[in-house]
């Protein structure tokens, strides 16, 4: 399934998969500018459990977040990027500069970042843990980055 949902959808669907007993895997980010070490480190996301969710920050967000200039990709196209990639389930928008609220709303049963986020710095671990449920970091085999993309094209097209 790949489907970008509102968040009122996916607490819906949210429930069904706990009726049916799915491991649901989260996510979030900005996903500016997809590279390698985002689709590794989704897939690896995915080997966790049974579903993947992906939360992807909404255009204010990034720009709060990143900085004036960012994103260089609106949402309508980091969502639809995100949501044909083989391992990602369901992608849904925030508007905050956190996930915590939709993490509170949808309460995973695994919480996952890539490990630049330490577990002690990944939002709305709390509420996983406090679940019962497990926070994830995982490790970069591909040290590529949006940044460095972005400054890579402007090193060479200055
Ligand atoms: N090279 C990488 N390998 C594995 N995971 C990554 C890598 N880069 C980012 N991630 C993870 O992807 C998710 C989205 O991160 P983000 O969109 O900030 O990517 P980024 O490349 O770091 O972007 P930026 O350079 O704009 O900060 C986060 O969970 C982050 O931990
Ligand atoms: O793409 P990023 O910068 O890795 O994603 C951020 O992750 C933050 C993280 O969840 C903190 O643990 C989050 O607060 C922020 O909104 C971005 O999604």
């Amino acid at each position: 399934m790949n489907a970008i949902l509102s968040q009122e959808e996916l607490i819906k669907i949210r429930e069904q998969l706990a009726a049916q007993n799915k491991k649901v895997v989260f996510t979030n980010g900005c996903f500016d500018i997809i590279h390698a070490g985002h689709i590794d480190y989704l897939i690896k996301a995915k080997q966790l459990g049974d579903i993947l969710i992906v939360a992807v920050n909404s255009d204010e967000s990034v720009r709060r977040i990143k900085g004036e200039k960012r994103p260089i990709l609106k949402q309508e196209e980091r969502t639809f990027i995100i949501s044909n990639l083989k391992p990602v389930d369901y992608v849904t928008v925030f508007e905050e500069d956190t996930p915590y609220e939709i993490i509170k709303k949808l309460v995973p049963d695994i919480l996952v970042k890539g490990a630049d986020w330490s577990k002690d710095k990944i939002v709305g671990a709390d509420i996983v843990e406090n679940n019962g449920g497990a926070v994830e970091t995982i490790e970069f085999v591909n040290i590529q980055s949006t940044s460095n993309i972005i400054n890579t094209i402007l090193d060479r097209y200055k």
